[in-house]
């Protein structure tokens, strides 16, 4: 016994300097509340755009969990977030910006002053021109919580070195679709009647009719590459002007392809069928110069190419080739590898070329629409909820977040008790996770909650912060291997999840009572009254509410126990909040849990482990 407090003195040392999570355990009305507790450096008035009023709930760590820092990465004072806008943007989407947050649009920043100014900030909005680099995310200093991209493409925003720093990256991929198919079909129509040459001539003083004879459209073939929203568009919009429509796209499902009236074939079948390709795929490592030499030699002689993509995917030397061996007739391109393109570009300045300035989005209507799209994205982001919008997240529907709520919150105190009942805290290398729930598989996503339970367990043991966006990945890093199960069980599908048990082997522990006999520390707890408990510890059954201060006290069961402990606790004025005795069996071996409202000193702690009928105890912060 006296040993056995002595050691546990020292893990009570050990316990308390763990650094001090926040606390979240207010109560709130919404989900768009949840911006209240979810960061200590930013506050935001109500929101008036998109926001859904949910049925109370109590939780905070859903929300909190995208974006939230610790602690050191913020400062104290409670102000409104910053956003850095560095492309222009409509101005109904920085209306909605200045509401709830400090905008500074400042345009034309060249890399170094990007990097310098950005750890002022905690969100950076952005078109395709501007590059946002590991050194920005670096730059940034932990301030960074959300990169906006106004618009679809992502290319020009380093996504992995983003996942890393936990930044959350979110486009607004819907509101230029029309604009970009229209530019599209624009750039096509005018490409195959020579419309910007002969404009050019005729300005130019002069009167060529024969040269700028066109081609027709009608019963054309019109190869779209991607088919995407916007390949799908411009499918639509071809069909209308009779053209027989194909389609290449890996992932494009063909029941799509089929309401549209169009067939989808492989790449090799469209680009040598084609007379006409237009090119609607992301710039992606696969997709990188995929039009080249050995493509272009496989097209029919005479093809026309339409891109409102992304420059990079052409090789741009190979497409100057092809035009001038006449494999490639005629060219209208809106983007460019390097964006402008060199003034002294051979592929701009070919007579066979039309060009645009990246102008496929650039309408009035979609610009609005895409400010706002992205507008609301970001703040949403920054006031925590999971965005629908989310490039390097996991999208999680709002109704499913509003059910997993109180789960979310159950699983980041067991992974924060989990972690405290670990010997020196270290060494953890295996975690499992059990979900005892009625529903099948394809009703419970555990993604939110695997991340929790990750967060849990990691920060408390290091100075990392730990977000939906970087969980799985910060896991990996530390060679921290999280297994799932699931146990099927007959009671209500109701309640999305019956209890969520944790499992970590191969540990020590500080408190031995936790170890399972398999060996492994295992507790396990469940929701009650939208409230986390612990329900299960090694092989004892308690019933604590997982929240604050708790003692753990592994005791001979029999009378007067409680007392004996409340009176140390309460000589010392330490407020008892709870206590709750589980047992094996009667005057058997129980275990203790003792919520106390302040932390008890450490001679408090070693009196609780005098008392004789006292094994062990552990003290956990939660
Ligand atoms: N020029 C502009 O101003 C402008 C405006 C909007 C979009 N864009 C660009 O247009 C492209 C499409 O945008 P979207 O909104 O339709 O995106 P999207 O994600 O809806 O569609 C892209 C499609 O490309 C497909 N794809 C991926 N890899 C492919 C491959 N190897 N071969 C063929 N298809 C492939 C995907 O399955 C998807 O269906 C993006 O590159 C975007 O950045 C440009
Ligand atoms: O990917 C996109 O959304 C387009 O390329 C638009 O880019 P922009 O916002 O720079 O016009």
């Amino acid at each position: 016994m006296a040993s056995s407090t002595a050691a546990n003195s020292s893990s009570i040392i050990r316990s308390s300097s763990i650094p001090k999570p926040q606390s979240r355990s207010t109560t709130i009305s919404s989900l768009s509340f949840l911006s209240t507790l979810n960061s200590s450096s930013t506050s935001f008035p109500t929101l008036r755009h998109t926001i859904s009023h949910a049925n109370p709930i109590r939780a905070v760590s859903t929300v909190d969990f995208a974006v939230h820092r610790p602690a050191q990465a913020q400062t104290q004072k409670q102000t409104r977030p910053a956003i850095l806008v560095s492309e222009k943007l409509g101005e109904a989407g920085l209306e909605v910006l200045r509401e709830l947050s400090d905008v500074d649009c400042l345009y034309d920043l060249s890399p170094q002053e990007l990097a310098s100014k950005i750890s002022n900030y905690d969100a950076l909005i952005v078109r395709s021109g501007t590059k946002v680099t590991r050194d920005v995310f670096e730059a940034a200093k932990g301030r960074l919580k959300v990169v906006g991209r106004a618009g679809v493409g992502i290319d020009n925003v380093d996504l992995q070195a983003a996942t890393e720093f936990g930044c959350l990256v979110v486009n607004a991929p819907t509101a230029n679709t029309v604009a970009a198919a229209e530019h599209g079909i624009a750039l096509l129509t005018a490409m195959s009647r020579n419309i910007a040459q002969a404009d050019a001539s005729v300005k130019a003083g002069k009167w060529q009719r024969s040269k700028y004879t066109g081609v027709s459209l009608v019963g054309k073939t019109l190869a779209v590459m991607g088919f995407g929203k916007v390949g799908s568009e411009v499918a639509r919009r071809a069909k209308g002007l009779g053209m027989h429509v194909i389609a290449h796209d890996p992932y494009a499902p063909a029941d799509r392809a089929r309401a549209i009236g169009v067939e989808l074939v492989t790449f090799e079948q469209a680009i040598s069928t084609a007379d006409f390709i237009s090119l609607h795929m992301p710039l992606t490592p696969n997709t990188k110069n995929v039009f080249n030499d050995d493509t272009f030699s496989k097209m029919k002689k005479g093809i026309r190419i339409i891109n409102v993509a992304r420059g990079g995917v052409i090789n741009e030397d190979a497409l100057v080739r092809a035009l001038d061996s006449g494999v490639v007739a005629q060219a209208a391109l809106d983007v460019f590898a390097e964006e402008p393109p060199p003034k002294d570009s051979k592929l701009v300045q070919h007579e066979n070329v039309t060009v645009t300035p990246h102008l496929g989005a650039s309408t009035k209507e979609a610009q609005e629409g895409v400010a706002i799209e992205i507008a609301e994205a970001v703040i949403g982001a920054l006031k925590g909820e999971l965005s629908a919008t989310a490039v390097n997240a996991p999208m999680v529907a709002p109704e499913v977040l509003s059910e997993l709520a109180p789960y979310v919150q159950l699983a980041e105190k067991l992974g924060r008790l989990a972690v405290q009942l670990v010997k020196g805290g270290t060494g953890i290398k295996a975690v499992k996770i059990v979900y005892k729930s009625a529903r099948g598989p394809d009703d419970l996503d555990t993604r939110l909650l695997r991340a929790m339970i990750t967060k849990g367990i990691i920060e408390p043991i290091s100075n990392m912060y730990i977000n939906l966006v970087n969980a799985d990945f910060t896991a990996k890093q530390k060679g921290l291997r999280i297994s799932e199960e699931r146990v099927s069980t007959d009671s209500s599908l109701e309640n999305p999840i019956d209890s969520i048990k944790v499992l970590i082997s191969n540990v020590e522990s500080k408190f031995e009572s936790a170890i399972s006999e398999k060996g492994d520390i295992s507790i396990e707890g469940r929701v009650k009254d939208t409230i986390p408990h612990l329900t299960c510890i090694g092989s004892f059954g308690v019933d604590a509410s997982l929240e604050g201060n708790i003692i753990l006290c592994k005791q001979v069961d029999q009378p007067g126990m409680i007392g004996t402990v409340g009176n140390i606790l309460g000589e010392h004025n330490v407020n008892v909040s709870f206590m709750s005795v589980g047992r094996t069996s009667r005057r058997q071996k129980a275990i203790m849990a003792i919520g106390v409202d302040e932390e008890p000193a450490t001679e408090v702690l070693k009196k609780i482990g005098e008392v004789p009928a006292i094994e062990e105890f552990v003290f956990v912060k939660l």
